[in-house]
């Protein structure tokens, strides 16, 4: 995690469009992880590009980028005319932090009561600010007080200690190491082969999946960008987002109730209005995902601590058995090719270890980016990869708990996966341009409040990309049953990426020897105190290991693995 720490740090210091994250990873390891220093190397090396290099005349090293997020604070307080004519995100910042500050105070209340909690889809990794340098050379972080900043100078060396936790080995990545080149996964056999997911093109009949379209931009119009405390600022995810929950989910009321309190602090323990059910296209949408999502997880092997409760009537079908069922679906909006979500993995703390998620894309196509989280045993022999998948209108990428395609046995490729949570951070990263997406079908009609139908508003041509993933909530990770935090907040759940272990339940006596089929099992999980997110940025720093038994988790995969003996 700290790589990416540094690496957003970096990039918001010069400004991510003009360098990829290779070269920044290069210049971080020239440099020994010292941000600065790889600033000024970077900066000066497009100085001896050319005289007239644009770059070099950018002002970079921590100071001045806190220095420019304060001067961006007094230009708030001076009034948007005086901010710069192309300043939408000033004037944005400017109401944004009117609603944080608002929001910041009412978080305190209900984070009283026991019966909700605070909890978020993402992680609150600071390349999301990476990711909005992209769209604004100022990095858009600011102050969360008045004129009165927050905001102070503080040494380098005092910033890198923030930064990076204690026991850190990632300061000493291995500089021999070559840098495994980026790969762009265009067909679902691709896919397959070199990642945990399952592509799935035109999955939805055409007429579906453009009224789901249509239906999905107009909700849109009232999703809200996720924000967060960093490092004494507040940060917004450039991109919105909203979180749905399914009506006709066959648990109780009681399930129903808990999974609306999860949904209420969606992101990032901020509190919002309860979630909408899904609208009628994307509960059509939704049967053909689980269906298809299904099927794929039957040709599985599943890991002993993925859900093992399909035997439970809730979970039975007419046609028998559904390994897997959406209740809640998170939905979020990309405008244009600038917005995007940084890296980041999704919370376990509803879906709990070795979930399965479908990703159901609409729209323009747009850049899906993973990039593997070596085990700190495998940090020198081998390095991380990025892999880029390419996502049309109407496909569904599906990152479904697996060990590893067969097919990478024969191709006898090095690295194993595992699952996408677990071993891969994933992110839609900005791009320079996009193909605008003409929707080949008329809008659809919708019944208003009066009782009236009326069509809605037809659409040439839309820059925007929908993005559904329909996520199971396990009965077993509800809301109620997340243990608290010394602050009173419920805390969120993660798993131990950089250690990974041979699994004896699955692992065969020749598998357990040969190195290629070491670490490819997560079994470590903790829950830790999100309080900081939305409090101030305070949090409690309270950590402890999830301890599956003891907190009365399950039935897993794993229970009925060994009661069948079919491992
Ligand atoms: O838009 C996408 O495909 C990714 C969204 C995502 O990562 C999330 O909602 O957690
Ligand atoms: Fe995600």
């Amino acid at each position: 995690m700290d790589t990416d720490v540094l690496l957003a740090l970096l990039s918001s210091l010069l400004g991510s469009q003009q360098y990829d994250q290779a070269t920044l990873l290069d210049a971080l390891v020239e440099c020994d992880g010292d941000v600065d220093k790889a600033a000024r190397r970077l900066l000066k090396r497009n100085t001896n590009d050319g005289p007239h290099s644009r770059k070099r005349k950018r002002k970079v090293g921590l100071d001045a980028w806190l220095d420019s997020s304060k001067s961006k604070v007094s230009r708030r307080t001076s009034g948007p005319s005086s901010g710069r004519s192309d300043a939408p995100a000033v004037s944005f910042n400017e109401s944004a932090s009117e609603k944080v500050s608002s929001s910041s105070t009412k978080s305190v209340s209900p984070l009283k009561n026991e019966n909700q909690s605070a909890r978020s889809m993402h992680e609150t990794y600071p390349s999301n600010v990476q990711a909005q340098e992209a769209i604004d050379p100022v990095p858009s972080v600011f102050s969360s007080g008045t004129s009165s900043t927050k905001v102070r100078n503080i040494s380098n060396n005092e910033f890198m200690k923030l930064l990076r936790p204690p026991n850190s080995k990632d300061s000493n990545v291995n500089k021999r190491l070559p840098r495994a080149p980026p790969l762009t996964l265009g067909t679902p056999l691709l896919v397959a082969q070199h990642t945990p997911c399952t592509l799935h093109p035109s999955i939805l009949p055409p007429e579906l999946a453009c009224r789901l379209f249509y239906t999905m931009l107009h909700e849109s119009r009232t999703w809200q960008r996720n924000r967060w405390w960093l490092f004494e600022r507040v940060v917004e995810s450039p991109h919105r987002t909203s979180f749905y929950c399914r009506k006709s989910f066959s648990g109780g009321s009681d399930d129903r109730q808990d999974m609306q309190q999860a949904a209420q602090f969606w992101y990032n323990g901020r509190q919002t209005e309860p979630p909408s059910t899904f609208p009628l296209a994307m509960e059509e949408a939704c049967k053909i995902v689980e269906r298809v999502v299904n099927e794929e997880m039957r040709k599985r092997q599943r890991f002993p601590l993925e859900w093992g409760g399909e035997s439970c009537e809730d979970y039975k079908d007419l046609d028998g058995k559904v390994i897997w069922r959406a209740n809640v679906a998170a939905s979020n909006c990309y405008e244009g090719a600038k917005e995007s979500v940084g890296y980041h993995t999704d919370q376990l703390t509803n879906i709990g270890p070795y979930p399965t998620i479908a990703s159901l894309s609409l729209g323009t196509s747009r850049i899906f980016r993973l990039r593997e989280v070596i085990p700190v045993e495998d940090k020198e022999q081998r390095s991380a990869r990025t892999y880029n998948i390419p996502l049309q209108h109407n496909s569904v990428r599906a990152s479904i708990a697996s060990y590893y395609p067969e097919l990478l046995r024969n191709l006898e490729l090095v690295i194993m996966h595992a699952s996408t949570q677990e071993m891969f951070k994933h992110c839609i990263p900005p791009q320079n341009a996009i193909d605008l997406f003409h929707p080949p079908f008329p809008p659809p009609v919708t019944t208003s409040a009066d009782g009236s139908e009326e069509p809605l508003p037809a659409i040439e041509s839309s820059n925007a990309r929908i993005n559904i993933t329909f996520r199971f909530y396990r009965p077993d990770y509800r809301s109620e049953s997340t243990p608290k935090c010394k602050c009173g907040v419920p805390c969120i759940l993660r798993p131990d990426m950089k250690n990974r272990y041979v699994d004896p339940n699955t692992a065969n006596a020749h598998e357990r020897r040969d190195e290629g089929f070491k670490k490819n099992v997560v079994a470590k999980y903790w829950w830790t105190c999100y309080a900081g997110a939305q409090n101030d940025g305070k949090g409690c720093n309270m950590w402890k290991v999830m301890d599956a038994e003891a907190e009365g988790r399950g039935p897993f995969a794993g229970d009925n693995l060994l009661a069948s003996g079919s491992h």
